[in-house]
């Protein structure tokens, strides 16, 4: 048996032994957890018992919104490349987090009306409303609307700027025309777009991966749906009628913005399949 401070053991006859390389890393410095797990502060004093449980969940959500980003901006990259077996792998990656990010709602609604109450007025006028990230993938799916910056209160120069970069980068929209035009299709007028498209859905063996991007990025536009409908319900719950911490009318907003597409095109096409 080795000595030293890592963890050493026999393991089918081999002696194995880890954590001293060197002292350097460790899975709590490669991970930054002193200072992930330093950053859930309350704001209710003294101490709401479920306080701990908003915040985490939010800080997972933002911690998933960066995911998303990432896959989503390196999944428009790969269509503008011509990579559309890329860009479909990342987008499946996409969907799946976005699965998780629903089914999260069901944690959040162990805390009951009363126990949220008891430290939902430290918040305002703090809201969702406010996050730059849920914004950034609005504007990168293809939802740009500039006057969600102008109506942001309070942001950083640095979060002004992401979403600027946002608004003025291509979307997955623009990656999807690209990829239509590079394969020849007519992609000047609303009208040339539906033919290419139903082009592509009248002969998929021809246009297979063509195809299936088109319905990979339906995938993400439902699944983005889903979210927005469990959210509002779950704020119905909470908080019934109440006005939003954010300064909204609440649900009624929330319900405002169910119909949002960010393919609208590849939602009509349906009918005309
Ligand atoms: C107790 C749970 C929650 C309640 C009662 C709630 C309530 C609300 C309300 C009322 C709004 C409208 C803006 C306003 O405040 O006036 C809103 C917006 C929003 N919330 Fe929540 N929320 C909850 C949890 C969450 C969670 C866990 C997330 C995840 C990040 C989230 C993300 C958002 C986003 C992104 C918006 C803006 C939606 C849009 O403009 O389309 N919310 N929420
Ligand atoms: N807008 C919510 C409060 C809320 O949920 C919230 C507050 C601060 C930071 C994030 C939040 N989450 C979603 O809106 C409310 O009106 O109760």
């Amino acid at each position: 048996m080795s000595t030293g401070d890592g963890v050493a053991g026999q393991w089918g006859g081999v002696d194995v032994h880890f954590g001293e390389e060197g002292g350097r890393l460790t899975y709590g410095s490669y991970l930054r957890l002193a200072e992930l797990l330093d950053q859930q502060r309350l704001e209710s004093d003294p101490p709401a018992h479920d306080e701990l449980l908003f915040i985490t969940i939010h800080q997972v959500y933002e911690l998933w919104f960066k995911q998303v980003l990432h896959e989503l901006t390196a999944s428009r990259d790969a269509m503008l490349a011509g990579e559309h077996w890329l860009a479909e792998h990342l987008l499946r990656r996409v969907h799946t987090i976005e699965r998780v990010l629903t089914q999260q709602v069901d944690i959040l609604e162990t805390m009951t009306p009363q126990d949220f109450g008891e430290f939902r007025h430290r918040l305002s006028p703090a809201s969702g409303f406010q996050s730059v990230q849920f914004r950034e993938i609005e504007f990168l799916s293809g939802a740009k609307d500039p006057s969600f910056v102008r109506r942001f209160r309070g942001l950083t120069e640095i979060e002004k700027d992401r979403l600027r970069r946002r608004l003025e980068e291509p979307t997955l929209w623009d990656a999807y025309l690209d990829v239509l035009g590079k394969s020849g299709f007519d992609t000047d007028s609303e009208d040339s777009i539906r033919d290419a498209l139903r082009k592509v859905a009248g002969d998929r063996s021809h246009y297979a991966a063509i195809w299936e991007l088109a319905e990979a990025l339906v995938q993400h536009d439902e699944l983005a749906a889903a979210w927005r409908a469990r959210h509002v319900v779950m704020v119905e719950r909470m908080i019934g009628t109440k006005p939003g911490t954010g300064g909204s009318s609440g649900a009624n907003y929330l319900r405002s913005r169910l119909d949002l597409r960010y393919y609208p095109l590849l939602w009509n096409l349906r009918s005309n399949l």
